[in-house]
């Protein structure tokens, strides 16, 4: 058996839109993911998260779930909407929910790990500018410090930013999420003022003393060259700092990568976001570092592209439902250049799953393709382990299947089955593979 280190946190994760439903209680204002999931053709068959998992109302069973589990943490995040429902108003009775929440957590021995931050962002600051504006770097401050005068001596674990890449990318570059911008300028001013905001709130959180962890979770693609090339080689470089160095570096380093600045003036004429001492703030000192690690790119030199010269080509490995290669050695190989490239940051896996094509069979899912991709990476995680890796936990996505934004409910990634029609929960065979993993506090050889 592998075994892993005591005190190892088991965990799993979700996100308050994902998850919550609710979107018209308890004082919640409206999301730019309401509006955009509401705003035709821009989700899977209109799909929209105005019921998603009704974990608002459904969370005691669900913590009950957490329980038999055995889990030891629980990774969710806060929606800033029932917090600041619209402009120039803050409601602190919109974490009612979140209390009580974190009360029954806490009751049943599982720590709360809070993101502050996952994509549902007010409409309203959208509606001045969103992540565009500097003015919502000093919004999302006030709104974190609510957070920690209220819940920060409950929580002993805060997350401020999930995937800012995804958020500022897919949402202001690609048009793909909320709230759907095709800008590049944008995207690279939104990148800029996550990151900034997170910097702020690290501050903020020594400032206040408060004794718990903070950091940040990154999602991170290791990126292989389709051959070995020169060009590919090149290329491979150029979609890992678009990728992955253009947060890593910042938060933990102090500085963008000079390749990226040169490439954004290219692109859309400079980097007009970044102020003097921006870097400083941003790399403030953090306690641990958030990895989210789904797949591997495959990347070859393509002059034609106009962003960064390079196309993705599939590596061989077999396909989840979303199509992302099952590729498990990436994450070994991630974790050990972190190591390698950024010292020895403590780590928490605080997110790694797989979707597949989960059906109901006699009142049970026999999810082995989700059993066997965990088997995998849980292996490469305890291999960076041995090797003296500093790794802290592992949170698997997801708990229960929830709204996969553009994708809606058609993918399912929880190790428990939700039935849409009934909201009823059932856990899949990757929930008490899971849980026997938690009980040994090991993995099969
Ligand atoms: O695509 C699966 C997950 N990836 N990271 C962010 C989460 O919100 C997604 O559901």
């Amino acid at each position: 058996m592998r075994k892993f280190p005591e005190g190892f946190i088991w965990g799993t994760a979700t996100a308050s839109y994902q998850v919550e439903g609710a979107t018209r209680e308890g004082g919640r204002g409206r999301s730019i993911w309401d509006t955009f999931a509401h705003t035709p053709g821009k989700v899977a068959q209109g799909h929209h998260g105005d019921v998603a998992c009704d974990h608002y109302h459904r969370y005691l069973d669900d913590i009950q779930l957490m329980k038999d589990l055995g889990i030891s943490s629980y990774r969710f995040s806060i929606a800033w909407p029932r917090v600041m429902p619209e402009k120039g108003r803050v409601w602190v009775k919109g974490l009612d929910f979140y209390k009580r929440l974190i009360h029954a957590l806490l009751e049943a021995g599982i720590r709360p790990a809070v993101t502050i931050y996952h994509w549902d962002l007010p409409q309203w600051i959208e509606d001045d500018g969103g992540w565009n504006s500097r003015e919502t770097v000093s919004r999302f401050r006030e709104y974190s410090e609510i957070l920690f005068r209220e819940l920060g001596d409950l929580v002993p674990m805060w997350i401020t930013h999930n995937e800012p890449w995804c958020a500022s990318i897919l949402g202001y570059g690609l048009g793909a999420h909320a709230p759907g911008l095709c800008d590049w300028r944008r995207a690279y001013r939104a990148a800029h003022h996550l990151l900034l905001s997170h910097g702020h709130t690290v501050r903020l959180y020594r400032e206040l003393g408060l004794k718990g962890e903070i950091g940040i979770t990154l999602n991170l693609t290791p990126v292989y060259p389709a051959s070995s090339r020169p060009e590919d080689v090149a290329a491979a470089h150029r979609q890992d700092m678009f990728q992955n160095r253009w947060f890593l570096d910042p938060v933990l380093k102090g500085a963008y990568p000079e390749e990226l600045l040169r490439r954004v003036d290219a692109v859309v004429g400079g980097f007009d976001a970044v102020q003097p001492g921006d870097l400083e703030v941003i790399s403030a000192p953090i306690d641990f570092l958030g990895v989210n690690y789904y797949s591997r790119a495959v990347v070859a030199d393509d002059p034609a592209d106009p962003l960064l010269g390079v196309r993705h080509v599939p590596g061989e490995g077999p396909r989840t439902e979303m199509d992302w290669e099952v590729y498990p050695e990436g994450l070994y190989d991630l974790l050990s250049r972190l190591r390698r490239d950024y010292g020895d940051v403590p780590i928490y896996i605080t997110e790694n799953g797989a979707a597949y094509d989960d059906r109901v069979e006699g009142g049970s899912v026999h999810d082995t393709n989700r059993i066997e991709y965990l088997a995998l990476h849980f292996a490469a995680a305890h291999r960076f382990l041995e090797e003296g890796g500093n790794l802290r936990g592992y949170y698997v996505w997801s708990l229960m299947d929830n709204f996969e934004w553009a994708f809606g409910y058609t993918k399912r990634f929880g190790i428990v089955y939700v039935d849409y029609e009934t909201l009823a929960r059932i856990p899949k065979d990757s929930y008490f593979w899971y849980q026997q993993v938690i009980r040994d506090r090991a993995i099969a050889p």
